[in-house]
C-alpha cells in the first residue's frame, strides 16, 4: 500500500511549469527513458530531471538518488523539504520541494513518480502531464533480472505488484517501451520538445 503525502499544494507553484511525472511498472524502463532524454537534452537550463531522495542505500545500478535513512527521511518531510513524498516496495521516496523554484521559471521538470501516488503529485501540482510507460509482462520480469539491482524475491514481489487503473482526470502520454529503447526514447523527447515550445 502506497501512502502518499502532498506536502506543499500547488498555490506554491507560481503555475507555469510543467512537472512530468514518468510511471510504469518496475522493470518497463522510466529510468532509461530519462537518461535518453536527459542526453538528448544536455545543456538545456529550462529543463530538469529530478534526483530524489529515497530510502534505499546508494547503489551502482539504476539512478542516482539522495540516499538517507528512515529518520532522515522523515525529517526532511517534518520540514517540509518535498513537494510529494510516498512510499512502495518498503522504500520512502521524495520529490525535492525545490521543484517549485524551476516550475516558478516556467521550466519542464521530470521526475520518476508513482501511479499510486498520482493524486498527491496531481494536488502538488498544477501542471502535471503522467507519461505512462509500458511493455509487455514476459519482457518486464527479463528486464528485471538482467538489471540485478533486486533479489529474486524482490523481483516477484514488483511483478506482482498491482495498481489501480490511472485516473481520466489525469493529463496521460502511454509509450510502450516493449521494443527497441531508441523508438520509446524518441516519443518521450518529442513529448519533452512540444512542452518546451508550448507558449
Ligand atoms: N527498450 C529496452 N530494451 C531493452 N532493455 C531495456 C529497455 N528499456 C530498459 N531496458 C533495461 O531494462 C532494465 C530496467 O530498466 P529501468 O530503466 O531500470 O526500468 P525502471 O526504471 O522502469 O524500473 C535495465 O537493465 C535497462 O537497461
Ligand atoms: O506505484 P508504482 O507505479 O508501482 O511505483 C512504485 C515505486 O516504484 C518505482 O520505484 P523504484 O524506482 O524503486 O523502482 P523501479 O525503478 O524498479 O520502478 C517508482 O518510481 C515508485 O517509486
Amino acid at each position: 500500500m502506497t501512502q502518499a503525502v502532498t506536502e506543499r499544494s500547488a498555490g506554491t507553484d507560481t503555475v507555469s511549469g510543467t512537472l512530468v511525472a514518468v510511471v510504469g511498472p518496475s522493470g518497463v524502463g522510466k529510468d532509461s527513458l530519462m537518461d535518453f532524454a536527459r542526453l538528448h537534452f544536455a545543456g538545456r537550463s529550462d529543463l530538469h530531471f529530478v534526483r530524489r531522495v529515497i530510502t534505499r542505500p546508494r547503489d551502482a545500478v539504476g539512478e542516482d538518488h539522495e540516499p538517507v535513512t528512515l529518520d532522515r527521511f522523515e525529517a526532511l518531510s517534518q520540514a517540509g523539504a518535498f513537494a510529494v513524498s510516498w512510499r512502495a516496495h518498503g522504500l520512502g521516496y521524495g520529490i525535492p520541494a525545490d521543484v517549485y523554484q524551476s516550475l516558478g521559471r516556467g521550466d519542464v521538470v521530470i521526475a520518476n513518480g508513482s501511479r499510486s501516488a498520482l493524486e498527491a503529485f496531481r494536488s502538488a501540482f498544477a501542471n502535471l502531464v503522467v507519461v505512462n510507460v509500458t511493455a509487455r509482462p514476459e519482457v518486464l520480469a527479463k528486464r528485471l533480472a538482467a538489471r540485478g539491482r533486486e533479489t529474486a524475491a524482490d523481483i516477484e514481489a514488483r511483478l506482482a505488484r498491482a495498481t489501480e487503473p490511472l485516473s481520466p482526470d489525469l493529463h496521460v502520454v502511454e509509450i510502450d517501451n516493449s521494443g527497441e529503447l531508441d523508438a520509446a526514447g524518441r516519443t518521450l523527447v518529442d513529448l519533452i520538445e512540444s512542452l518546451l515550445h508550448k507558449d
